[in-house]
């Protein structure tokens, strides 16, 4: 094929060889981003893989053909924090493996990695249920799994889900005391069975007993709306949460990667930690990921003082969406690099449900949207204002994702042989948000009335175009179950670290031996 000659891409998928019944797609004069690099060229698509980038691509008359001249054609967005039919506070999020996704699609994410959470405690009971809920996806998915008790059971299944599963990552939750909260013994035990299997711990970083404190606090003092929510767990319990969650990383030298990241106080602690290293053995600088969401990036507390029960509830989520001035810093944070990725944490909940907690904020289910509506907001507010280039986006949307969660280069790249999951945008076009207009099940949307530059006005997944003139065109089942595999790149020399660190014991071991 006359593709060919672009090169055989990574690994060896190579060239496709062309047959009249697969599906061919060429993307036509667009500047083609990468993390690191971009240019004018066309993108070559055969099914549901990149064959070939380069300029001036020739093809025949059963190919279609997009014209993105004068936009910008990029990898489709990885979301790495969502919430799909997961049961949760009492309820189940509103949308599923499919509204979600449809949802995701129209907003130019073709990928995000969901937490399965364990079915009585069972990890393999989880996955299964998660892998059935999974089965009317339209878009590729992965899996984090949540770790909610600890026991022989549990740490066994962690390495069948790591060995056999493609599961490469842990989330512990440090809030949500007597629903999923753990303590330091089992985060340790955690970190340190992470650790040995190459798997990538999380944490939601919130002090839980504090956060137990602090809601009495405020039903003792008459408080019992959503503001009661943002009262009752302040910065200051997500800053602590977070600083011991990295130490106990550090002293088990393991990476360690701290979900949605709401406030100054936690983005310091992780700057810190980045810059400084662990004790003794990580010089350069500790491993940690700090993952910011859009609500935080973009919004702030004072929705959660609308007097409108329902207008004020749907910002409820934690950690709580912070005080104007923490999204400023975040996403400065995000521009010099001391954060690294994007996610959304979206974890929709109807009017309906979220009055669960008319009487007591307590009772609100935890969460926001933000599916949907990430890849927008976050170049509308990070690179239409100039504070990051379009290579940038690419990295905190998609391609750090990919890396982290080592699937890169398959993921999160404009590459021969990566998969063809590719957004057109158009930098001069312009969004809006609204309930009415969404793809969300939801009948609110915390980004009511937000508009902004640049549109997402072709999402094409697994090589199909899915969303188009506005149009969605997300067939149920066509998603396939991503598997990631463990050891991603930050784990690259944590050996010899490991080691230097035991050769660093042996004089005390002498001199504890001589004096005994
Ligand atoms: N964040 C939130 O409020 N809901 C989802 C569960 C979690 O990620 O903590
Ligand atoms: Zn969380
Ligand atoms: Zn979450």
């Amino acid at each position: 094929s006359e593709f060919c000659d672009a090169g055989t891409g990574f690994g060896d998928s190579g060239c496709v060889v062309s047959s009249k019944s697969a599906s061919k797609l060429l993307i036509k004069g667009g500047t083609v981003v990468n993390a690191h690099h971009q240019e004018i060229a066309d993108v070559y698509v055969e099914d549901g893989i990149i064959v070939a980038v380069k300029p001036n691509i020739k093809v025949g008359d059963d190919v279609t053909v997009l014209d993105a001249t004068g936009k910008f054609v990029m990898p489709g967005g990885i979301d790495p924090h969502t919430h799909l039919a997961m049961e949760f506070m009492g309820t189940e999020t509103i949308d599923d493996f499919f509204s979600g996704q449809a949802a995701a699609l129209a907003g130019g994410t073709t990928m995000h990695i969901d937490f399965v959470i364990p079915v009585k405690g069972s990890l393999s009971k989880g996955f299964e249920a998660y892998k059935e809920k999974a089965k009317k996806s339209c878009m590729d998915y992965g899996f984090h799994m949540a770790i909610t008790k600890w026991d022989e059971n549990v740490s066994r299944e962690m390495e069948i889900m790591v060995k056999e599963k493609g599961i490469n990552s842990f989330k512990f939750f440090m809030a949500y005391k007597g629903a999923l909260m753990i303590n330091d013994e089992l985060l340790l035990e955690g970190l340190k069975k992470c650790k040995s299997l190459g798997a990538l711990a999380m944490v939601h970083a919130e002090n839980g007993d504090a956060v137990f404190e602090g809601q009495k606090r405020m039903i003792e003092l008459g408080i019992t709306g959503p503001e009661g929510h943002a009262l009752s767990r302040p910065p200051v319990l997500e800053g602590e949460a977070t600083a011991r969650a990295i130490r106990l990383a550090s002293f088990v030298n393991t990476p360690l990667y701290v979900v949605h990241v709401m406030s100054i106080d936690a983005m310091e602690e992780i700057a810190k930690a980045r810059k400084s290293g662990s004790i003794f053995w990580a010089p350069l600088g500790q491993r940690v990921i700090g993952e910011p969401v859009v609500s935080g990036l973009v919004l702030d507390d004072s929705g959660l003082w609308d007097p409108d029960f329902i207008n004020a509830a749907k910002y409820v989520m934690s950690p709580p969406i912070r005080a104007l001035g923490h999204d400023k810093a975040l996403q400065a944070a995000l521009s010099t690099g001391n954060l690294q990725l994007v996610g959304t944490d979206h974890c929709a909940f109807n009017s309906t449900q979220k009055a669960f907690g008319i009487d007591d904020f307590r009772k609100i289910p935890n969460g926001v949207n933000g599916i949907e509506e990430r890849m927008h907001l976050v170049w509308d507010t990070m690179v239409e204002s100039g504070q990051i280039s379009v290579t940038d986006y690419v990295r905190i949307t998609s391609t750090e994702c990919a890396r982290i969660f080592n699937m890169y280069p398959r993921k999160g790249a404009i590459l021969a042989g990566s998969d063809a999951d590719i957004i057109i945008l158009n930098p001069n076009s312009s969004f809006q948000i609204t309930a009415r207009s969404h793809h969300s099940r939801s009948d609110t949307n915390v980004y009511e009335g937000r508009k902004g530059k640049g549109k997402v006005e072709v999402t094409i997944a697994g090589g199909k175009i899915v969303w188009e003139n506005d149009e969605l065109k997300a067939v149920p089942g066509s998603g396939k179950y991503i598997e990631m595999q463990p050891f991603s790149y930050l784990f690259n020399g944590i050996d010899k670290a490991d080691a230097k660190y035991l050769s660093s014991l042996q004089a005390p071991v002498q001199r504890s031996k001589a004096a005994s």
